[in-house]
């Protein structure tokens, strides 16, 4: 397995409180990878970092082998970095179809000719709609997203992002507010969606018995710096994880 991800000394700060300190670490292709950590940790600081949205003070992040130093958030996506917000970020008033057909737009700017209008639309419809059918999401496809129960909503987000066909996707607390059930759903989508499509996951999340359970291997913030980086069985053993992070219960 190759690494997809590489990530260099990465030092961040906002005026005077340091959101990320030296933080290095790799994720290979296919890989399930977390980052966890307790409330101000750092975590989305790093997915904005990634996704391009904070320039670091220091450090290199490489994607595919290519430094993403000076490209933009536009430009990564279309690379194949993907992301989702920790809020919901899908269009409320648009139906489930045009949200996720907006994120296979993405997917077709990256094709390497131009097509003409109809096929295009043809393209996108047929692309979109074979999303929403993996996510369980057919039956929903003309209702307006934001009538959705909230964890559908979710779904319609994840849907969205990975109709963009992102080689690695970067997810902020897909998890959060979600019941069990819906949390175990989410879970088996993003698993299938790794094993069918090939995208490669890193996911920030609170549920640590979801995060142990999935992951292939884990990264620990704290104070922004890496606690600890391996795998999950690694992490309640960890004498400074258990101090920094779980020990707060
Ligand atoms: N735009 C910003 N301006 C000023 N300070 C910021 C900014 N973004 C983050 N910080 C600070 O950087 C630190 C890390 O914040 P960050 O949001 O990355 O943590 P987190 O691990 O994602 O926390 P949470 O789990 O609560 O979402 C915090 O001290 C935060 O207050």
């Amino acid at each position: 397995m190759g690494v997809i991800l590489k990530v260099q000394d990465l030092h961040l700060s906002f005026k005077g409180v340091k959101a990320l300190s030296g933080v290095a670490f790799s994720v290979a292709e296919g890989e399930f990878f977390a980052v966890i950590g307790p409330n101000g940790a750092g975590k989305t600081t790093l997915l904005n970092v990634l996704s391009g949205v904070y320039d670091p003070d220091r450090g290199e992040v490489v994607f595919l082998g290519q430094s993403l130093k000076g490209k933009s958030p536009q430009e990564r996506a279309r690379m194949g970095l993907g992301r989702t917000f920790q809020g919901l970020e899908i269009f409320r008033g648009m139906s489930v179809l045009e949200n996720v057909k907006l994120g296979a737009e993405l997917a077709l700017s990256t094709y390497p000719m131009a097509l003409p209008r109809a096929e295009r639309e043809w393209r996108l419809r047929a692309w979109a709609e074979e999303v929403l059918d993996y996510l369980h999401l057919s039956p929903f496809r003309h209702a307006p997203a934001g009538m959705l129960p909230y964890g559908l909503q979710k779904r319609v987000e994840v849907a969205r992002a990975l109709a963009g066909r992102p080689k690695l996707l970067l997810l902020d607390e897909p998890m959060a507010g979600l019941a069990l059930e819906e949390k175990q759903d989410l879970a088996r989508f993003l698993l299938d969606a790794r094993e069918e499509w090939g995208v490669t996951l890193l996911w920030v999340e609170h549920d640590l018995r979801a995060v142990l359970e999935l992951s292939d291997r884990v990264l620990v913030l704290s104070y922004g710096e890496v606690l600890y980086h391996g795998p999950p069985e690694g992490v309640k053993k960890d004498p400074k994880v258990v101090e920094a992070y779980l020990g707060q219960g």
